[in-house]
């Protein structure tokens, strides 16, 4: 037979008053206990539903899905605008000062001192004597040696002008790669072997460049040059004396060094970020990032000291393959981070046929050196791919989608030199010194205000998660855990009390006539008594206890390591906060008071059986009168159910 504890308790219920704002009342109070639901005897709480399965994933998804419709959603707004708030505005000036200092150290430093002239046919290889007496030099427009088929013979007349007269001066030949060049220079015109990517070849200063050194007082006679084997594009030519070449050598290395740094750093902060965020085309800019970091390396002859060991042409075709994947990564990575397929699907298919083209030619030009044009098929496809990407980049951004924004300001200035770097190799003109400077800044700048944009993206997205779990977890109008963390909750903590042989206890605490206060003074006053309802709650429990709103009326208190006296002691406590503090609220007389059904853990028992006791105890408390504690009598032992 069942025994209740019934503790003391008065019915505090306040008066059935009727007035006005029952009418009004009423109709709301039909609506919501009609979607409400009443807790019936014996109910058995049911588990699950959509919210109650807190799945991390999910969340994590939901959160990046609002972050980037909160990103695209926003409404139109100037580029201009945008440029004029924020860290944004920082990230464009420190990028113009990098990039204006830069060209103002590179113009500084270059000075028109030589004229460059070719010889059409003439003698073979070696015969630097016939070359010597040789006519029919022919004046070159730009300040460049290159590969020609009729020619192999170059001529440097250096012009030093009124320049105070150092002991040597430096002819250095930039980009010149895997070329074999021999040089021929005043006095003796002895053979002078030239190439990056030779170890015992002997360079003045670092790799960078090719150094010809020339006695100061025989610059008014020629250097010759023998271009043996060279790539297509132009090497350009820079007559200095030594110890400005020596200081140029020294910030161009120092200034490759920070790049490549740069470039590194940034490459793994892009690589966490997109394993962390899942955000997996941040991969792709991570190996065009990487891809543009081993060119640098590879072909500024730095591979040579370095990893001597390593054999050049593996390096140099490494170098080759790994800028084209990098180009192809990089591209493949706009066209998803334009969202170009699902805004321009028009365009969409003309930058996979171009993509898709160029990757096919970059993996296939390689091992057909005999096929000239494809290397302007391929450099005319990038300039396709760079002006769609940009075109469509500037679209978005002006449009106010802030991801094209930061496109523009990460890829654009990457866009645009890569490009005119393209444009200059496409009219075989020699490219001018500040691109040397420009190319690899554009790309770390490039790489580092995407990295700063993915950074602040992974700021939303994290703030958007919290907010999502939290929101996942809580009750709206009481802040206490709802229903689904409930359920996570005391499963947990009845696994503790079943391993470690500890009590637990669950009190079902229910507002009595709650219908009538609402009716009475209408929802607003019954949301704030729910509200002041869970600030007692909260103050009558430890930090280890589980407070949770069960649904409407109804809330849940799971008393971890509570023996019966203790949950009796807590429920009493509880009823006599509530009897008390709910006698007003918000001014109105409300007198809110309590019933509440106990029910300790028992061995055997689940999540259902437990609360099955404790709503079967407060159900009787109801029954009884409310306001009013009823604990609910141990489960009989087996063998008793088996035989009675
Ligand atoms: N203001 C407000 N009322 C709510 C909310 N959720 C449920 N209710 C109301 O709570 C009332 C519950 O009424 P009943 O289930 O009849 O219970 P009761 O009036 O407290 O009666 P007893 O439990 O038997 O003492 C209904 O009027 C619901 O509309 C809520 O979030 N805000």
């Amino acid at each position: 037979m069942a025994t209740s504890a019934v503790l003391a308790g008065h019915c505090g219920v306040a008066p059935h008053e009727a007035g006005p704002a029952a009418e009004r009342a009423a109709a709301s109070a039909a609506a919501s206990a009609s979607a409400d639901g009443r807790r019936t005897q014996g109910a058995v709480p049911r588990r699950g539903g959509a919210g109650d399965r807190p799945c991390v994933r999910r969340i994590a998804g939901l959160a990046r899905a609002r972050t980037r419709a909160r990103l695209h959603d926003r409404g139109p707004m100037g580029v201009a605008a945008r440029l004029r708030r924020g860290p944004m505005r920082w990230g464009v000036v420190c990028a113009l000062l990098l990039t204006m200092g830069l060209c103002a150290e590179a113009v500084a430093a270059a000075a028109p001192t030589l004229r460059v002239s070719v010889l059409p046919a003439g003698p073979g290889a070696g015969e630097i004597a016939a070359v010597r007496e040789a006519d029919g030099w022919q004046a070159v427009a730009d300040d460049a040696l290159r590969r020609r088929a009729d020619a192999r013979w170059w001529r440097v007349d250096i012009d030093a002008g009124t320049a105070p007269e150092p002991d040597v001066w430096i002819v250095s030949i930039r980009e010149a790669y895997d070329a074999q060049l021999v040089a021929y220079a005043p006095p003796d015109y002895t053979p002078r072997p030239l190439a990056t990517f030779d170890p015992a070849v002997r360079q003045i200063g670092s790799r960078h460049r090719l150094t010809i050194p020339v006695p100061a007082d025989r610059l008014d006679q020629p250097v010759f040059i023998e271009v043996a084997s060279a790539r297509r594009q132009p090497m350009g030519l820079q007559a200095q004396p030594l110890q400005t070449y020596l200081a140029a050598d020294y910030a161009r290395v120092r200034f490759t060094s920070a790049v490549l740094s740069a470039q590194l750093l940034l490459a793994v902060v892009a690589a966490i970020f997109a394993v962390a965020l899942r955000r997996w085309m941040l991969l792709m800019f991570c190996v065009w990032v990487l891809s543009v970091a081993l060119y640098l390396v590879v072909m500024r002859g730095e591979m040579v000291v370095l990893a001597p060991w390593f054999p050049a042409e593996h390096a140099m075709r490494a170098a080759g393959l790994g800028i084209s994947l990098g180009l192809i990564a990089a591209y493949a990575f706009l066209f998803v981070l334009l969202q170009i397929p699902r805004r321009y699907p028009r365009l969409a298919r003309l930058y996979r046929i171009a993509l898709v083209s160029c990757a096919a030619l970059l993996v296939i030009v390689p091992f057909l050196p005999l096929v000239t044009v494809a290397p302007y098929v391929v450099n005319t496809l990038l300039l396709t791919l760079g002006s769609l990407a940009l075109g469509v980049g500037l679209n978005r951004a002006l449009a106010g989608d802030r991801e094209a924004l930061v496109f523009l300001l990460g890829w654009g200035l990457v866009s645009v030199v890569a490009m005119t770097r393209t444009v200059y190799f496409l009219r075989y003109v020699g490219t001018p010194e500040w691109l040397e400077y420009l190319h690899p800044a554009a790309d770390a700048v490039g790489a580092l205000i995407l990295v700063l944009a993915t950074a602040r993206a992974a700021r939303y997205a994290e703030r958007e998660m919290v907010s999502a779990r939290r929101s996942a977890m809580t009750d709206p109008l009481t802040g206490l855990y709802n229903r689904a963390q409930l359920d996570t909750g005391i499963a947990q903590l009845m696994e503790t009390a079943a391993s470690r042989g500890g009590s637990l206890a669950l009190l079902f605490v229910d507002l009595d006539h709650f219908k009538q206060v609402n009716d009475r003074y209408g929802h607003d006053v019954g949301d704030a008594c729910l509200r002041a309802m869970a600030a007692i709650l909260r103050r009558q429990v430890r930090a280890s206890d589980l407070v949770a709103r069960y649904g409407g009326e109804e809330f849940v208190l799971v008393l971890e390591g509570s023996d019966t006296a203790a949950a009796l002691r807590v429920a009493q406590a509880l009823r006599a906060a509530v009897e008390a503090e709910g006698r007003e609220v918000g001014g109105l007389a409300v007198g809110l008071t309590v019933s509440i059904g106990v029910a300790m853990l028992h061995p055997g028992d689940d999540i259902a059986s437990l609360f099955k006791r404790a709503d079967e105890a407060l159900y009787r408390a109801k029954h009884e009168g409310r306001n009013r504690i009823v604990l609910c009598p141990p489960a009989p032992p087996r063998h008793q159910l088996e035989f009675a």
